[in-house]
């Protein structure tokens, strides 16, 4: 659990760290249903995690959400000197799946408050449309609720309440 602000409001978020070794695979495709947030995070200076990317992609498509929200990460910025995939390749990947794209490094907190607050920020505005969404809705539903008893009404009851008011 973490606490963090976006656009003045306290989001409290749960943080799970799945894990990456296919044995595990059962286990963390479990996470994914109820996640609201996605991080898909490859190693900067490893070329096969990123090739995995896509692998862990289509995991989430079939397993996450519809409206699960998805940032690419390139770990380990730090580590420059091993450096196998470029940032452009991470700006591309990214481009492709429609994602934000951040490069960070868990060891020297490079972008990380970043990159998830802005996965918040993400998260609450697919929210509030969603809640827009049913609001709009629901006023949809009343109005056509309210016609349809309008035209429910037996004929001449309005003569009838007239006649009760005089
Ligand atoms: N230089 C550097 N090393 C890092 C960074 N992030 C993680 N590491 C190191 O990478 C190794 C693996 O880190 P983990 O956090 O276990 O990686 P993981 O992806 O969760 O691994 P799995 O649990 O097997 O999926 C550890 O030795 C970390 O110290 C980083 O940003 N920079």
């Amino acid at each position: 659990m973490k606490t963090i602000e976006v656009d003045g409001i306290k989001v409290r978020i749960q943080i799970w760290d799945t894990a990456g070794q296919e044995r595990y695979q059962t286990i963390t495709k479990q996470y994914y249903r109820r996640a609201q947030g996605i991080f898909l995070v490859y190693d900067i200076s490893s070329e096969r995690s990123y090739q995995h990317i896509m692998k862990w992609a289509s995991d989430v498509d079939e397993y996450a959400p519809d409206g699960v929200q998805k940032i690419l990460i390139g770990n380990k910025a730090d580590e420059e000197q091993k450096r196998q995939v470029g940032r452009e390749q991470g700006l591309q990947l990214a481009k492709e799946y429609g994602m934000d794209f951040y490069e960070t490094s868990a060891c020297t907190n490079f972008n990380i408050k970043e990159s998830f607050t802005r996965l918040t920020e993400l998260v609450l505005q697919a929210h509030r449309k969603e809640l827009d969404g049913l609001r709009s809705y629901a006023v949809d539903e009343l109005n056509l609720a309210e016609l349809e008893e309008e035209e429910c009404k037996p004929e001449g009851a309005e003569n009838s309440l007239k006649a009760c008011w005089c």
